[in-house]
């Protein structure tokens, strides 16, 4: 670290340590109220998970962001005044910024901005734990910041005690301290160039094994599922994020092996160049033989949810694995009452109830996947026999499919001839 500026370690160093925040939204035609309120929650749970609390929320109606300020001048001045009297430490916007935009922002409101590219990159750099992950993480935190360099630039020169946010750096000493991130830059692509490599040869010393790859949206219970299958300790928490690396364990299940990974949660607005950073993370996914993708059915929003993981997977061009679906967390819904008990509901009753009628939705997304979907909650273990048993049918399918010739495992054989 010697070669780099002691400025630039600082910077790197201080980032998310911060208290309150206010959230800013823009509404966009068509969106309703209730839609923003949600979205901006999910920022709150990010902001959290941060460790930050959010002491207010903002929105502005607008067609397309301010190409200045991203919102409107009125809107700026009402959050100025906001901030000067409650002294919020931070302002985050739920979408990514323009380094101008930012810049303008700073330069107004004098406090930390953040956007929704970097509040994302901040997480992930506090929860990687292997070497690959951090790797990843650092490089496009770097990258992300080279050109918003100017702006961090002024936060240092007031952590130094000056106040004025212009004129501050010399130019020169930006210069350094972009060529500093620029020589960062490219030793971090070369530590993960050889990361990859190995990780290329674990990976091809896995063939002759049906590969599974726990997927889904941030928090849903992939880890906890992970864990329940696997009974090893990974991290599960309430926040999101809580697994930014992929793990992999070899899993045998009623005589049958498959080795089955624990990846990233994805997110709605997860930024491209993230996703492209997480490459290696996600070849797990790319290559597994077929994919469980976890849904937490107690979210208000689960099946927004499960378009964003679809389309994510699309994406990273893993949209055609064969996808066992599973509701988790059906401890916490209600589902809906068999036809005795609906007929004694009141209409009302009925109306304001928000049961869940798990036939219905396991007919429709049967249809969707073409595997039959497991309902469970996985911190309890509730249903678990249903899913072991559900997983085990589809590792022997994708087994059949990628070994069609495979018949030196007779116990595997044995099983297939069982299913028949
Ligand atoms: N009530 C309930 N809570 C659950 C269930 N499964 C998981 N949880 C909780 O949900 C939270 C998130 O679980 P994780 O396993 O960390 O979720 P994840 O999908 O791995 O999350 P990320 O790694 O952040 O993407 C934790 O607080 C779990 O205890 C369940 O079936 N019911
Ligand atoms: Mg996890």
């Amino acid at each position: 670290m010697g070669k780099f500026s002691k400025k630039l370690q600082k910077l790197y160093d201080t980032a998310p340590k911060v208290d309150t925040a206010v959230l800013v939204s823009i509404i966009r035609q068509g969106q309703s109220e209730i839609e923003t309120q949600e979205h901006l929650d999910e920022l709150a749970f990010l902001t959290e998970t941060l460790g930050a609390k959010t002491v207010y929320r903002f929105t502005q109606k607008m067609e397309k962001p301010d190409i200045k300020t991203f919102i409107g001048s009125g809107k700026l001045e009402e959050i100025q005044s906001y901030i000067e009297h409650f002294e919020v430490d931070m302002v985050i916007f739920d979408d990514d910024l323009s380094p101008s935009q930012m810049r303008n922002l700073e330069n107004e409101l004098k406090i930390k901005i953040y956007d929704r590219s970097l509040l994302i990159l901040d997480i992930f750099l506090n929860r990687a734990q292997t070497a690959q992950a951090k790797t990843q993480v650092e490089l496009a935190r770097f990258q992300y910041l080279l050109p918003r360099l100017t702006r961090m630039w002024t936060h240092l020169e007031r952590q130094r005690g000056g106040t004025s946010t212009r004129g501050g750096a010399g130019e020169k000493e930006i210069e350094t301290d972009k060529r500093d991130i620029r020589n960062k830059i490219s030793l971090l692509k070369e530590k993960l160039r050889d990361i990859e490599k190995q990780g290329l040869t674990q990976r091809k010393g896995r063939k002759g094994i049906v590969r599974v790859a726990l997927v889904g949206y941030t928090n849903v219970g992939k880890s906890t599922l992970m864990n329940l299958i696997t009974k090893t300790d990974i991290l599960a928490e309430n926040k999101l994020f809580a697994t930014v690396d992929s793990t992999v364990r070899k899993v045998v299940l009623e005589n049958v092996p498959f080795l089955l990974s624990d990846t990233v949660g994805f997110i709605r607005k997860l930024p491209t160049h993230l996703i492209e950073s997480f490459k290696s993370t996600l070849d797990e996914i790319r290559e597994a033989d077929l994919l469980i993708h976890v849904v937490d059915i107690s979210h208000p929003n689960f099946e927004d949810h499960i378009a964003v993981v679809t389309q994510t997977l699309q994406e990273i061009k893993a949209g055609d694995k064969p996808i066992l679906l599973v509701f988790n967390k059906i401890d916490l819904v209600e589902q809906m009452p068999d036809e005795e008990g609906i007929m004694n509901m009141t209409e009302l009753e009925l109306e304001e109830s928000n049961y869940l009628d798990f036939p219905s939705l396991s007919d429709a997304y049967e249809k969707k996947t073409g595997i039959k979907p497991v309902f469970m909650a996985a911190s309890s273990g509730l249903h678990v026999e249903e899913f072991r048993h559900a997983l085990v049918q589809e590792v022997k399918k994708a087994h059949k499919k990628i070994y069609p010739h495979y018949l030196e495992n007779e116990v595997v054989d044995w099983e297939m001839k069982d299913l028949e």
